[in-house]
C-alpha cells in the first residue's frame, strides 16, 4: 500500500468532513435566531442525548466512544458559536462581566499607591508589595478580611493577598473573600520563597533547640528540621517569628523567615535556603474594588461551579480547547455540604479584550452552574 495514496483519499474524506463541518456550524446562526424568538435555552439535554444515542447505534461498536466524543464535540463548538451569535445580537453579554469592562484601560499599572497587606513589617506579602509597587504606602492589617475592608472602605487603593503556593495549594479563604467582595485580581507576581534560619548575633547553630515560624514554613523545612533534631513551634507569620527571638534573651532558639526579617529585627542567617525543595514559590494577587483590566494582561481567573455528573468537566474544558486557550490553572475544591456540585479554580491564559476570551466567558453559563470572574491581568516575575 503507497503512503501518498492513502493520504489523497484521507484528504478527500477531510475536505468533505470540513465542508460538512462549516455547513453544521453555519446552522447554529438559524438556530440562534429561533432560540431568540422562543427564548429557548442553547443547551438543549434532551436533545442532545437523543443525538448522542442516534450516533451510537449508526456507528458500528468499536467506534461508539469516539463518535459520541467527536459529536459531543461538535455540539459543544455549535453551541459556543450559538451564545457569540445570541450575546452579539442582543450586545448584552451573559458572561459574568459585560463586554466593556473587559477591553483594557490606557493608563498602565501604577507605581505608587496605598496597598493593604495582612501581616507585619517582613511578611512575605510585604516584600510581595514591594515588588509589586515601585513605591507603595503600605498599611498591615491582621486578617485577610481586613485587606478587603481598607480596600473596601477606600483607605487603600490596593491589596496585596497570597492566592497559591507550589507546596500548600490555593488560599481558600482569599478565593471566598474576592467572591464575597466582588473584587477583581488586577496583577499577580510568582515570588520564590526562600526560609533561612535566624538567630541572635552570637548563637551557635549547633545550640540552637527550638524554632520558631509559621505552619505553613515549619511544613516546608520539615526535613531540615529533623536533621537539625529540634522542636519546632508554630506563630502567627514568619515576621513575628523573627521579632520573637529578636527579643527573647535566649541563645538556642531560631526562627525560619525571609533574609529581610534578619536586617529588620538584627539578627544572623545562620543557614540560608533551608527549604526542602527549591521550587518553592508563593503567588501573590494585587485585588481592587472597581473591575480594571490594566495594558498587557493576559492570564484570566474564574472559580466555575459544576453539577457533580460525568462529562460537567469535560464539557467545560472543551470550551477551552475548540477556542484554543490554554489552561495554566485548574484545581478542585470541595464545597462542604454541597454534595451535589464541585467547585473548581482556573486561570487560562488568553489576551484581555479579544475575541476567544469574549466568546469563552459568553459560552460558559451554559455548561456551569455558577461562573465567577475574578480578572485580566499580567502576572509579573
Ligand atoms: C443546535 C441546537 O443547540 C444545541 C446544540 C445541539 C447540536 O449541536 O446538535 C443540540 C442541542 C442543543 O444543546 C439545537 O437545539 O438543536
Amino acid at each position: 500500500m503507497d503512503l501518498a495514496d492513502v493520504r489523497n483519499r484521507i484528504d478527500e474524506v477531510d475536505h468533505k468532513l470540513l465542508d460538512l463541518f462549516c455547513q453544521r456550524m453555519e446552522l447554529a446562526a438559524e438556530v440562534a435566531e429561533s432560540k431568540i424568538g422562543s427564548g429557548k435555552a442553547v443547551f438543549d439535554p434532551a436533545r442532545e442525548r437523543e443525538k448522542l444515542l442516534d450516533v451510537a447505534r449508526r456507528s458500528p461498536e468499536r467506534l461508539q466512544p469516539q463518535a459520541v466524543a467527536l459529536f459531543s464535540l461538535l455540539m459543544s463548538m455549535n453551541k459556543a458559536e450559538q451564545q457569540r451569535i445570541i450575546a452579539r445580537g442582543t450586545g448584552e453579554s451573559r458572561s459574568a462581566r459585560a463586554h466593556a469592562s473587559l477591553k483594557p484601560v490606557s493608563e498602565p499599572f501604577p507605581a505608587t499607591a496605598s496597598v493593604a497587606c495582612q501581616g507585619v513589617e517582613g511578611a512575605y506579602s510585604q516584600i510581595a508589595a514591594c515588588k509589586l509597587f515601585r513605591v507603595p504606602g503600605i498599611t498591615f492589617l491582621n486578617t485577610f478580611e481586613g485587606v478587603f475592608r481598607a480596600v473596601h472602605e477606600g483607605l487603600c487603593d490596593f491589596g496585596v493577598l497570597p492566592i497559591e503556593n507550589s507546596t500548600a495549594g490555593s488560599v481558600n479563604a482569599v478565593y471566598d473573600l474576592l467572591a464575597e467582595y466582588s473584587f477583581s485580581i488586577v496583577r499577580s507576581l510568582r515570588l520564590k520563597i526562600d526560609h533561612n534560619l535566624l538567630a541572635r548575633p552570637g548563637v551557635q547553630r549547633e545550640n540552637i533547640h527550638e524554632v520558631y515560624s509559621h505552619e505553613q514554613a515549619i511544613a516546608q523545612c520539615s526535613d531540615y528540621l529533623e536533621k537539625l533534631g529540634v522542636t519546632a513551634h508554630e506563630l502567627k507569620n514568619t515576621a513575628q517569628a523573627a521579632e520573637f527571638v529578636s527579643r527573647s534573651p535566649r541563645n538556642d532558639i531560631a526562627a525560619l523567615s525571609s533574609r529581610d526579617c534578619a536586617a529588620l529585627y538584627g539578627l544572623d542567617v545562620l543557614e540560608s535556603n533551608v527549604q526542602d525543595s527549591d521550587n518553592n514559590y508563593t503567588r501573590f494577587i494585587v485585588v481592587s474594588a472597581e473591575p480594571q483590566i490594566f495594558p498587557g494582561a493576559t492570564r484570566t481567573s474564574l472559580m466555575l461551579t459544576m453539577k457533580h455528573e460525568p462529562g460537567s468537566l469535560y464539557r467545560v474544558l472543551e470550551r477551552f480547547y475548540a477556542l484554543d486557550i490554554n489552561l495554566v490553572k485548574l484545581e478542585s475544591r470541595p464545597i462542604p455540604g454541597r454534595d451535589f456540585e464541585f467547585m473548581f479554580y482556573f486561570d487560562i491564559e488568553s489576551p484581555a479584550g479579544t475575541e476567544p476570551l469574549d466568546t469563552l466567558l459568553d459560552s460558559l453559563d451554559d455548561v456551569c452552574e455558577s461562573v465567577k470572574y475574578f480578572g485580566s491581568y499580567t502576572e509579573v516575575l
